[in-house]
């Protein structure tokens, strides 16, 4: 979606290096947000954007606009069954539809052998990953670790709506992930989610400027089901939504 940062410069090096030809895509994409979201003030910076593409070696830049993509009506064909029901699901209705049809979209017209995204957006890389699969699509999905600012805060171009106290307040997300994650670790035996649970939303809580907990998700890595325990051996995705402030953020670990 633009205004781009290393998380996904990163994505691009990984497939420069791993491919003859380099399509980037930039696109606001209108049918993913709520009507409530952030659709008309998410930043847009296209020729910085394209710039920092062509400095990596990007062969060419996708950046339709929502006339090209949709025409009139917005219409969204592609309904993942199941999605609505994850906790993002829930928290952002309609948001996988959106994301699942311009997916589709702009794989049909890039027609790309290997397609790169980044776990920091874990649920939408599980639901990418199946409707290339239940769609039979030919395209190899890369799902690219997480990158974080020195501090531990997942970069995310919504960083930039942070003030400058609520970003010095911000690597508690990841901490509370760290939490849970050393908790899992040092048991010998499953740990119930709802305690895995706590120990996230108890150190969010210690952070005043966290204005609400939206979820904290404990779910099977590939499948996205909930978890009612976790144990070392199977590990869990453990996935987080929550405002600082007014700034919602969204950060997840894997065990
Ligand atoms: N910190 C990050 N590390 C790795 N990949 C990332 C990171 N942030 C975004 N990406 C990936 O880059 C791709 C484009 O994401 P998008 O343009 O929505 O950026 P974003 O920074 O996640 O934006 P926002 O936080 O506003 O949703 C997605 O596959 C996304 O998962
Ligand atoms: C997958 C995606 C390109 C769909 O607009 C977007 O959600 C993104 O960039 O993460
Ligand atoms: N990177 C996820 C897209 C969204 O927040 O709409």
């Amino acid at each position: 979606m633009g205004a781009l940062h290393e998380g996904h410069l990163t994505l691009v090096r990984q497939a420069r290096a791993e491919n003859d030809v380099v399509v980037a895509s930039i696109f606001v994409n209108p049918t993913q947000f709520g009507p409530n979201e952030d659709f008309d003030k998410y930043p847009r910076q296209l020729q910085i954007d394209s710039d920092k593409l062509a400095a990596l070696g990007v062969d060419y830049l996708f950046a339709p606009s929502v006339n090209d993509m949709y025409g009139k009506d917005h219409v969204t064909y592609v309904d993942p069954e199941g999605f609505d029901d994850t906790s993002e699901g829930k928290a952002r209705p309609g948001h996988f539809r959106g994301v699942a049809t311009i997916v589709t979209k702009l794989f049909n017209i890039v027609q790309p052998t290997n397609a790169y995204f980044g776990q920091k957006d874990a649920a939408q890389c599980v639901l990418i990953r199946r409707i290339v699969d239940d769609l039979n699509m030919d395209v190899n999905v890369i799902v690219a670790e997480t990158v974080r600012e020195s501090d531990g805060l997942a970069m995310s171009s919504r960083n930039t709506y942070l003030t400058p106290t609520e970003r010095h307040a911000a690597p508690i997300v990841y901490q509370s992930l760290c939490a849970a994650r050393t908790l899992v670790l040092a048991s010998n035996v499953a740990v119930e989610s709802a305690v895995v649970r706590k120990t996230v939303e108890s150190v969010l809580r210690s952070e005043p400027l966290i204005s609400a907990i939206q979820y904290v998700s404990i779910d099977n890595k590939s499948t996205m089901q909930s978890l009612e325990q976790v144990n070392r051996e199977d590990g869990a995705l453990i996935s987080l939504a929550c405002k600082l402030g007014s700034v919602r953020l969204i950060d997840n670990i894997i065990i």
